[in-house]
């Protein structure tokens, strides 16, 4: 088994991609119990690029963002991220209700060891780009839902830009990209929220040069979202296929017709 997970500190540009998996398997437990989550996926994220993976429920694609930020173990095969830590953002923006907007996007800072002024002036400048503006002396119950994943995305690309112990200006950490994993940012919002957020977040991604790799059940949002379009089987996951958005309706019918067929054989395995 190989496992490889590169800090910050030590970029490993070899294959030039921000994040590399290969063959990587995920198993739950063991014997009658076991759950075979994944198996066997290839799978690269290039730096700056936004990728969306896309796949039935329960195949397996919140365990494969839990592995790339280390919070799982792979079974085998080989995990490689060469970007600062990555920062991971989910359904719920899991915010602090006692800190105020400001404060909750410090809060990575804070635990990176960057300076009080310093920390602020990120802040205040992360939560202009999330068009927070204004907002930061307000608590989280202050806010509506929408504002509330701004918020969060705020944070979590002030999370994705340090390592602990960093200091400094806003931009990735010693140079090195950044990684953020996206668990269905948007699940719970409402549609006219969603379709804002989804276009601010096009908008922060072109504007921080991010890596994104974005999960969704949702076929016209990956669509509408990425760059590329990358498809799991049922559970256990692995790598159906793959497709270079163009946006367009067609392809959202291609990508859906071709789900359909990935779950319904599934169904009848
Ligand atoms: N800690 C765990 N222990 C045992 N089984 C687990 C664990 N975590 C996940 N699984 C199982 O692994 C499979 C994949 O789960 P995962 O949450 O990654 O799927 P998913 O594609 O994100 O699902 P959804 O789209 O419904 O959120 C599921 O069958 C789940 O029950």
């Amino acid at each position: 088994m190989t496992v490889t997970l590169t800090d910050a500190a030590d970029i490993d540009a070899r294959d030039g991609q921000a994040v590399s998996v290969s063959k990587l398997v995920k198993q739950f437990g063991h014997g009658p119990e076991a759950v075979l989550a994944l198996d066997g996926v290839d799978l690269t994220v290039a730096p700056g690029e936004f990728v969306c993976l896309l796949g039935a429920s329960g195949c397996g694609k919140t365990t494969l963002l839990n592995l790339l930020a280390r919070l799982e173990e792979p079974t085998s095969g080989s995990v490689t991220v060469n970007t600062a830590r990555p920062a991971v953002m989910f359904q719920e923006p899991a915010l602090m209700p006692w800190l105020t907007a400001r404060r909750n996007v410090e809060l990575p800072l804070r635990l990176a060891g960057v300076k009080a002024a310093a920390r602020r002036e990120q802040a205040l400048e992360l939560l202009e780009l999330v068009r927070l503006g204004g907002q930061g002396d307000k608590r989280p119950h202050e806010l509506s839902g929408g504002m509330r994943q701004r918020v969060a995305l705020a944070r979590a690309l002030a999370s994705a830009g340090h390592s602990p112990g960093s200091d400094g200006a806003v931009g990735p950490e010693g140079g090195a990209h950044r990684l953020l994993l996206m668990d269905e940012p948007f699940g719970a919002l409402d549609a006219i929220t969603r379709d804002v957020l989804q276009a601010e977040l096009v908008r922060v991604w072109q504007a921080t040069a991010t890596s994104v790799l974005f999960v969704t059940h949702d076929v016209r949002e990956a669509v509408r979202l990425a760059q590329r379009v990358v498809l799991l089987s049922s559970r256990p996951g692995r790598v159906v296929q793959e497709w270079a958005s163009d946006g367009s309706e067609r392809l959202v019918e291609e990508i859906t017709d071709r789900l359909r067929e990935v779950i319904s054989s599934h169904a009848g395995s």
